[in-house]
């Protein structure tokens, strides 16, 4: 079954978005949704003014490093928003309509740094909710696999600099997510993923 070739463009007087026309879920994709000046400009102010922290977590009886560096605004958990991140939500709240509370900062400092198969982990509230994920900086392929039909092709998108990408409230039950290692010589990506709800407590605990 060929399902993941089917990718629909739409318009709708607004961005163009490609939807990826998932079974059981929606997962909607705008390139370029920042112009590259202002995500030049983002990228740079985020690597910089960001407090970035190494987490670690614990695998079976060992703790290890996560190999990327992260930091957890808003909520009563998070630290202060900065007006670059109020803007930068207010832009893609705009555009899909979902107002979010908090966002969870990625930094791929390099081809080395990633994040293993997951799907989000259900937020201290009991259920999942639409996640917006934007990205700056050096493009890495967001992997997209079904938990349990095997029948479907993984999906692999590249998420570019400037590109806001929307996951559906009950993607995080059906599909898995993941961005490879890479040994192309590449430079720095920070992701952001706004969020509804607050996330369990080892998303911002750090050590
Ligand atoms: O960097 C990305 O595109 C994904 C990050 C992610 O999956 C997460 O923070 O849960
Ligand atoms: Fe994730």
């Amino acid at each position: 079954m060929k399902l993941f070739d089917d990718i629909a463009l739409f318009d709708e007087g607004k961005k163009r978005f490609k939807d990826f026309m998932l079974p059981d879920e929606e997962l909607k994709l705008w390139e370029q949704f920042f112009g590259k000046t202002e995500s030049d400009k983002y990228f740079s102010t985020l690597l910089t003014n960001t407090p970035w922290q190494q987490r670690t977590r614990k695998m079976y009886d060992r703790m290890v490093l996560d190999p990327r560096l992260t930091a957890y605004y808003g909520g009563s958990k998070g630290l202060a928003w900065t007006s670059d991140l109020l803007d930068i939500k207010a832009r893609v709240e705009q555009e899909c309509g979902i107002t979010f509370e908090r966002v969870l900062l990625n930094y791929y400092r390099d081809g080395n740094d990633s994040v293993a198969w997951h799907s989000d982990t259900l937020p201290a509230d009991g259920k999942h909710h639409a996640i917006a994920s934007v990205t700056f900086g050096e493009t890495r392929l967001f992997k997209v696999r079904h938990k349990t039909r095997k029948d479907l092709k993984q999906l692999d998108i590249p998420l570019t600099h400037g590109s806001f990408l929307l996951m559906g409230e009950t993607m995080q039950d059906h599909y898995e997510h993941h961005v490879p290692k890479t040994s192309r010589n590449i430079g720095a990506r920070i992701n952001l993923t706004f969020r509804i709800s607050e996330l369990v407590k080892d998303v911002y605990f750090v050590r």
